[in-house]
């Protein structure tokens, strides 16, 4: 498996700690080899402070591990169906950072209240409905996936890249591990914001389609202007 994949991965897990978005073990970050087939993700219950890049674990898009001593993620099933489901993405993030949590204990979408949530998400950040007994009774990390499946059935998880697992809490992805925590990490700061804004005003508008555009299709667009 490439290095620098791992590397990736590796880093892409050290910043959930550095970011604030877990605590203790929480959490978990993988990204994927879509030409070979594999998954390097996160070893299951292993300390931040203590990961080295060889503690990574390698699966194939079925789950058989590959490389690494240790367990893979115990979410690596649900990262597993999103990258067949969603193949625009290499890389996926799942925590329990506060704010966003909180949205997703509420089972309510984050509505776009701002340019800050629409220079990275084309709309609501969803919140998935609630899962169901024999859902958790059956496998949970897969139903926990299909669970985010069937909320972007109409959505591009391109434009959305992010969702909420009700009751549960966020998962984030992008074209690679590294930009699946910057996405994460943005999700979380506009989780607090949107939280303090609809407390300050419950009426508040959510923002026009024509602002919602500007932001969003500025930086992602095919007529892209932001940055270099
Ligand atoms: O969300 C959860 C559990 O619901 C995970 O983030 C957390 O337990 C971390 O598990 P792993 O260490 O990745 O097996």
């Amino acid at each position: 498996m490439q290095r620098d994949l791992k590397k990736m991965v590796l880093e892409a897990n050290l910043e959930l700690p550095q970011r604030e978005l877990v605590t203790y073990t929480w959490g978990n970050v993988s990204g994927i080899d879509r030409e070979r087939g594999l998954v390097v993700i996160k070893p299951s219950g292993v300390s931040y402070e203590a990961m080295k890049v060889e503690d990574l674990v390698v699966v194939d898009l079925e789950g058989n591990q590959i490389e690494g001593e240790l367990k893979p993620s115990s979410d690596t099933s649900t990262h597993l169906m999103l990258y067949k489901a969603f193949s625009s993405i290499g890389g996926i993030v799942h925590t329990h950072s506060t704010w966003a949590t909180i949205w997703a204990q509420m089972g309510k979408s984050i509505p776009p209240l701002g340019t800050t949530h629409a220079d990275y998400f084309y709309g609501d950040i969803p919140c998935t409905r609630k899962m169901k007994k024999e859902e958790i009774e059956a496998h949970y990390e897969k139903e926990t996936a299909a669970l985010i499946i069937e909320t972007f059935r109409e959505i591009d998880p391109s434009y959305i890249p992010g969702v909420l697992v009700c009751n549960h809490g966020p998962f984030a992805w992008g074209k690679d591990a590294k930009e699946a925590v910057h996405n994460a990490v943005v999700l979380e700061k506009i989780a607090e914001m949107a939280y303090h804004t609809v407390s300050l005003n419950d009426k508040t508008p959510i923002i026009d389609d024509v602002l919602l555009d500007k932001h969003f299709l500025r930086k992602h667009g095919i007529n892209a202007y932001y940055g270099q």
